[in-house]
């Protein structure tokens, strides 16, 4: 599994961790940057991340920033993306498991590094269940 990872200052010690976890599972991982807590424009950094996961370079993405509003607005300008927030284990699993979300987009100015990483493990663990969701998945790209 490839993943790749951006966002902005506010998530950067978030996404340095989660880097460190995934790579101790043998996961491959490209940080899009930013790479100090130096105040940044996250669009910059969000945009390379969607293409990469749209060209299938990497498998799936992950966002940090402070809230997550504006990383995910971003992700998903870009067709076929499918970027969510979550800010629960939960969420993220049924981002994946209902909605086949490609980006997890996590609020690092409200929840633990505990709960990121939980969150990013669960994102990236949990399969798209198909069946009656693909029908809805496969209706959000139409227009
Ligand atoms: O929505 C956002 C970007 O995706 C985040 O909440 C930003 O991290 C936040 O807007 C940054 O705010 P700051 O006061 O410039 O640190």
């Amino acid at each position: 599994m490839k993943i790749a990872l951006g966002g902005d200052h506010a998530g950067f010690e978030y996404k340095k961790a989660l880097i460190e976890v995934l790579e101790a599972q043998g996961i491959e991982t490209k940080d899009f940057g930013p790479y100090s807590t130096d105040s940044v424009d996250y669009p910059d950094y969000v945009h390379p991340v969607a293409e990469s996961v749209l060209a299938n370079e990497y498998d799936l993405g992950v966002l940090i920033c402070g809230s997550a509003n504006g990383v995910a607005i971003t992700a998903n300008k870009h067709a076929g993306i499918r970027a969510a927030i979550c800010w629960l284990p939960e969420l993220a699993e049924l981002a994946r498991g209902h909605n086949n979300a490609n980006i997890v987009c996590i609020p690092a100015r409200f929840v633990s590094l505990e709960d990121a990483k939980e969150i990013t493990q669960r994102f990236i663990t949990a399969p798209f269940e198909g069946g009656r969701h693909a029908n809805r998945v496969n209706k959000i790209d139409c227009v």
